[in-house]
């Protein structure tokens, strides 16, 4: 049995994660953290089934009132990293899906799980799909280094780019020699016009309403261009990748920052 604390049950993932934990029959839902609804249990808040587990508006009472495992960040990009470092601090395991880490908060992070010698995962994306979405980018970053990646997301999102083009950016940079793209020469009218850049590349972030998550990464040669793209239409499409998680972390020692790395 793994004892699971959730924190941002309310959220659109927090709210599918805790169904996932409660129809896992070896996952257990000790408590959750919320902003709010302090003294409560989860089967008090609406729309939820009828679980017994506590409600804290602080991490570190909670991790000092129930025996936890694991924890499922799903909050915001600020909230994500305290909690995570709080985790690391408590020995309990972080499975991170908040995005918004940067390289500098990667490592430091990274420091402390080895120090403590314990296992964490910080996912910008739990989808199977994307994540081969990132490995056949970079596959095909080796034979196309000229490359543009358009995210799209919902208009709730609170960063951008997303953790996901990111992501993908650092992997195609591993395979391709750094170099400038598009004209010498170029000059944009209205700022922002070619998107942000990453070593060379240029990075496009879409949000609308209607849309979930999804990714397109364009590559152009000559005469030729190829298209990888990846679409999640909900978010049940992630929680195959924080089940693996939430398991795999168990058998770790240190943080892994992508799924990549464990899926083969
Ligand atoms: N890794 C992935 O596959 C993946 C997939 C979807 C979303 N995400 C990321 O997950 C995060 C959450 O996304 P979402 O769409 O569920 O957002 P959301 O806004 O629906 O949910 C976030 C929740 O966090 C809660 N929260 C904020 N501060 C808190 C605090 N101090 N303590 C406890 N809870 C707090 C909010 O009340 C809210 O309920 C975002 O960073 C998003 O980018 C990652
Ligand atoms: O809904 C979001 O927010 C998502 N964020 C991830 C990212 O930043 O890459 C990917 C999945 C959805």
């Amino acid at each position: 049995m793994i004892r699971i604390v959730i924190a941002g049950p309310r959220g659109r993932m927090g709210r599918e994660a805790v169904s996932l934990v409660h129809h896992t029959e070896h996952f257990e839902l000790v408590a959750v953290v919320d902003r709010m609804n302090e003294g409560k249990t989860l089967a008090e808040l609406d729309g939820f089934p009828a679980i017994e587990a506590p409600i804290f508006t602080d991490l570190e009472r909670c991790l000092q009132t129930v025996q936890a495992d694991v924890l499922i960040d799903l909050t915001t990009p600020e909230v994500g990293k305290r909690h995570t470092e709080i985790a690391l601090r408590y020995g309990v395991r972080p499975v991170v899906g908040t995005t918004g880490f940067t390289e500098d908060d990667l490592a430091r992070l990274t420091k402390i799980a080895e120090e403590k010698k314990i296992g964490a995962i910080i996912a910008p994306n739990f989808a199977i799909g994307a994540i081969l979405m990132m490995k056949f980018a970079q596959m095909a970053a080796k034979y196309f280094p000229h490359v543009e990646i358009i995210e799209l997301h919902h208009d709730q999102k609170l960063d951008a780019p997303s953790g996901t083009a990111l992501k993908t950016a650092q992997l195609i940079q591993q395979v391709r020699s750094s170099f400038m793209q598009g004209h010498h020469a170029e000059k944009e009218t209205i700022e922002g016009a070619r998107g942000a850049l990453y070593d060379g590349m240029r990075i496009h972030s879409v949000r609308l309403p209607g849309l979930v998550a999804h990714q397109e990464v364009i590559f152009g040669g000559d005469g030729q261009t190829l298209t990888i793209r990846h679409d999640s239409f909900n978010r049940a499409s992630f929680m195959s990748g924080v089940r693996f998680s939430v398991e795999t972390v168990m058998k770790l020692e240190t943080l892994v920052y992508g799924l990549e790395h464990l899926i083969e």
